[in-house]
């Protein structure tokens, strides 16, 4: 899904409310959980390809993958919008889409759907989005629109036309109507997209708040930035495969530190890093590089200067996030907006 237009901001419906089941053992103490999740669209393109998607209860769960790595088609599939090809997926331990209508009032969701009206207020708006939710009375509604507004800090601007507001605002607006009602998960997809810095630390900080009252958060992304800072776990989409899943912490973990070398000779560092069987060696224009593994940089810098290698600089770092996720995805993410 491409951005949205400032006036096409969107948030799906709630759907009627009843108690769901309680959860099947396989997905115990799992938000959303998939098996071989796959949706083939007509023409043959696998947009999703046998995910299998573990997101526990209480995180923040960053799903990022590129433009077209399939997060929108899955996230659809999550919320009934779009029926998998095959595979199977249950929400809050109730199975979609076959359990959807029961699951929905309890699930929180800003994907593409219905417009607000630019000629609106912001509390004119959601109180729309509150009456066409069956599963609440109108003697509450006051009460529950106040209280998404104050949650997303759009109390001051209550009044103001959605015309008006900032993008940002517009998209706190959005996680508001997801908001109306208690939820035990919400799912935005790209929340961030074509907001400004400003508007993108609004949406964070959001999201922080929403998972610190217990919520769990699945966020979709393409940009890195927005996920690494506010998510316990990610899953990494790549041409509709899930490449990697699992806590930040443990993607970080894979980074395998490496030695650069800066030199007018690499064919003659290389023969050196070869003796020193330095794994996964890279040969660029005046540089080398290679996993430095349990190997000293001090006896590296030994055995170049032995070899008659005029070394101009020598360093070991560690792989950034971001080197992680080029590694993964085959692209590079925005880094920053
Ligand atoms: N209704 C459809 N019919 C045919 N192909 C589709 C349809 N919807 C999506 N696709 C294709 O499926 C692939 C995955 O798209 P999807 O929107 O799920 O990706 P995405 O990761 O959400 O990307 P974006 O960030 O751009 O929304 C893309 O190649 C897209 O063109």
């Amino acid at each position: 899904m491409t951005a949205p237009a400032p006036d096409e901001i969107t948030v799906s419906q709630a759907g009627t409310a009843s108690a769901a089941p309680a959860s099947a053992a396989p997905s115990a103490g799992l938000a959303i959980a998939s098996t071989a999740l796959t949706k083939r669209f007509r023409g043959g393109q696998v947009a999703v390809d046998s995910v299998n998607l573990a997101v526990p209860r209480g995180a923040v769960y960053g799903f990022l993958g590129p433009n077209g790595s399939g997060k929108t088609t899955t996230i659809r599939m999550l919320l009934g919008l779009a029926y998998p090809t095959s595979g199977s997926a249950e929400v809050l331990g109730t199975p979609v889409p076959g359990g959807v209508v029961r699951v929905l009032s309890r699930v929180g969701s800003l994907v593409e759907g219905p417009a607000f009206y630019p000629y609106l207020s912001g509390w004119d708006n959601l109180a729309r989005y509150d009456a066409a939710d069956r599963a609440t009375t109108g003697a509450t509604a006051k009460a529950r629109i106040g209280e998404a507004l104050e949650r997303v800090g759009l109390t001051a601007a209550a009044k103001k036309r959605f015309r008006n507001y900032s993008l940002g605002m517009k998209q706190r607006l959005a996680i508001a109507a997801a908001l109306l009602t208690p939820r035990e998960l919400i799912i935005l997809d790209e929340p961030t997209n074509g907001l400004d810095p400003q508007g993108t630390r609004e949406v964070r900080t959001l999201v922080r708040q929403i998972a610190a009252d217990g919520i769990t958060v699945f966020v979709s992304s393409h940009l890195l930035a927005e996920v690494e800072q506010v998510s316990t776990h990610v899953g990494v989409m790549r041409l509709g495969k899930l490449v990697f899943q699992g806590e930040l912490a443990e993607l970080r973990r894979t980074a395998a530190p490496r030695v650069s070398v800066r030199t007018g000779d690499v064919a003659a560092a290389g023969e050196v890093f070869a003796k020193l069987g330095l794994a996964d060696p890279v040969l660029a224009e005046e540089l080398i590089t290679a996993e430095i593994g349990g190997t000293q940089p001090e006896l590296i810098t030994a055995e170049l200067v032995h070899a008659g290698v005029g070394v101009r600089a020598l360093s070991v770092e560690s792989p950034s996030l971001e080197d992680l996720f080029v590694g993964l995805t085959g692209e590079g993410f925005d880094v920053e907006r």
